[in-house]
């Protein structure tokens, strides 16, 4: 296990992005990428400690019955370990702890919201501070969107890029903050990484389409104060080839890799760096 970058794929209840983010971590240089059934953890047979990166993959938890994976933080913040006193939460809480990586996409970043682990501007990682709503115009939105980075973020995936093109596939992605001073708190530690952009990341779009769902201040992704927690709803497991790009045929000159790859090299780089 040593010298090998490890991450973990989380998959069941619903979830259906799982084998493209694995096949991400992979292309991006990770040595493991498992992808692990919910009840796999629940029953003691893996563990999160075995892991150097989280990722939570987008789908449809539990149906998306109670608001998009209610359900699920619920079952990742309360669920026992079988015949254990652990709880997941205690494993969760020690992957923080030990400096590794998470990474939540579309529902995954959701179920981050939604447990709490986003934005978490105090460091508290249990109370819910924003939630991820109904998109303005009642639809599901698929499309792709440009993504403006905020270059003084934090945020470990998304270091030395200035805006990144993504689809997004969501019925509930406007981002609401609990409050303004939640807002104001995000905005001033550059927690607000990515936001939805005109096709030159000139700056933030706020009305649709480019903002597809009216997320306040055109919010796209969000990382904690550590910039090693980070959520997004674009999907950037969805472009990691020129040839997922939807103008490949047409647009010379694209990059062989895409740019979704670019967040998971990140995390690996940093992984090495730091966690081996
Ligand atoms: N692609 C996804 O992960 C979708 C998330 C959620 N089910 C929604 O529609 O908002």
């Amino acid at each position: 296990m040593a010298k090998t970058v490890r991450a973990v794929v989380i998959a069941g209840n619903g979830t259906n992005c799982e084998r493209e983010v694995a096949a991400a971590c992979r292309m991006a240089g990770c040595d493991v990428a498992d992808v692990i059934h919910i009840a796999e953890l629940l029953a003691g047979r893996a563990r999160l400690d075995d892991y150097h990166f989280l990722n939570l993959a987008g789908g449809f938890l539990d149906g998306d019955d109670l608001g998009s994976a209610k359900a699920g933080a619920n079952r990742l913040l309360h669920a026992r370990i079988q015949g254990s006193e652990e709880h997941l939460s205690d494993q969760l809480r020690r992957f923080i702890a030990d400096g590794k990586l998470i990474m939540g996409v579309c529902n995954g970043f959701q179920l981050m919201v939604k447990m709490g682990l986003l934005p978490a501007v105090d460091g508290d990682y249990q109370a819910q501070s924003a939630t991820l709503t109904f998109n303005d115009g009642g639809r599901f939105e698929d499309r792709w969107a440009y993504l403006k980075v905020d270059p003084a973020s934090p945020c470990v995936f998304t270091r030395g890029l200035t805006g990144v093109y993504l689809p997004v596939r969501h019925g509930e992605g406007k981002f609401v903050p609990a409050s303004d001073e939640v807002l104001s708190a995000m905005e001033q530690r550059n927690l607000c990484v990515l936001k939805y952009s005109d096709p030159a990341f000139e700056g933030p779009a706020f009305d649709y389409p480019l903002n597809p769902n009216g997320s306040i201040a055109a919010i796209a992704g969000v990382c904690d104060p550590s910039g090693r927690l980070f959520g997004l709803m674009p999907h950037p497991e969805a472009y990691v080839h020129r040839t997922h790009h939807p103008r490949w045929t047409r647009e010379a000159d694209l990059p062989e890799e895409g740019m979704g790859l670019w967040l998971y090299q990140n995390a690996v780089r940093f992984i090495r760096d730091h966690l081996l």
